[in-house]
């Protein structure tokens, strides 16, 4: 059994993934094999290297998340070539673990957090997609405190990824993480109740 969990930027996907692990779910999380492919050593972190520039890391080897993240969140030309190079390899390792996990246990819930689920139209690849949404108002003023960016900043990280409300359209689950965690926590409790119907 799986779901894709979605949002945008600092909508509270990592707030909902942790209350279903709490309930026993099985978390595979996009944004972590991300950063395993640009660990030192790793083909992704090399070409990455290659076509930015040795710039985009550190003098030790390690990948300048800041400095990179500058320079794509900026350019979405740039932003493309950077996906090109690390999603074939994201989305490889993302399979690989689903099908291990999904074969262990087939009866545990397999959550897959990806912030980048429609934009990259991996809808296919499960059986329903869980929405985490807030306004667009609320995503910015989170997404300014949470990361210390300025409006300009956390205005060219939303614009890089779909529109909010357009998510929450297709969404198969939606989850509004717009009033406090006890309210999402309420919401999650309750998809935990009718998860065996998916
Ligand atoms: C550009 C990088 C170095 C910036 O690092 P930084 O530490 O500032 O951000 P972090 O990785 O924690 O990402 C924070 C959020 O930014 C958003 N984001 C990240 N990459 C992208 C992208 N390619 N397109 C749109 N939004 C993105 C996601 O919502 C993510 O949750 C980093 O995000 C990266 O390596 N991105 C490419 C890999 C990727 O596409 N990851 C997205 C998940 S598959
Ligand atoms: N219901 C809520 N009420 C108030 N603050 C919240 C709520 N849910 C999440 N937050 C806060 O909003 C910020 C974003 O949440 P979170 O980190 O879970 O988002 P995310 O979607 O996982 O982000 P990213 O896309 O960067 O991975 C965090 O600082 C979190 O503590």
């Amino acid at each position: 059994m799986n779901i894709g969990l979605t949002g945008g930027i600092a909508t509270g996907k990592s707030t909902v993934s942790q209350m279903l692990v709490k309930r026993g779910a099985i978390l595979i999380d996009a944004d972590v094999i991300a950063r395993e492919v640009m660990e030192p050593g790793h083909p992704v972190l090399q070409a990455v290297r290659e076509r930015f520039g040795p710039d985009v890391l550190h003098d030790d080897g390690t990948l300048n998340r800041k400095r990179l993240g500058e320079i794509v969140f900026s350019d979405p030309e740039k932003l493309k070539t950077l996906n090109g190079l690390t999603h074939p390899a994201i989305r490889a390792e993302m399979r690989k673990r689903m099908a291990a996990y999904e074969a262990a246990d087939p009866g545990r819930l397999v959550v897959v957090d990806i912030p980048l689920l429609y934009e990259s139209g991996l809808e296919t690849m499960f059986e329903q997609v869980m929405v985490v949404y807030v306004p667009r108002e609320l995503q910015l003023k989170r997404l300014m405190q949470r990361d210390e960016l300025t409006l300009e900043q956390a205005e060219a990280r939303i614009r890089a990824q779909m529109d909010i409300e357009k998510k929450k359209e297709r969404a198969d689950i939606l989850i509004d993480n717009s009033l406090g965690m006890d309210k999402t926590e309420l919401q999650i409790a309750e998809f935990w109740r009718n998860k065996v119907l998916l």
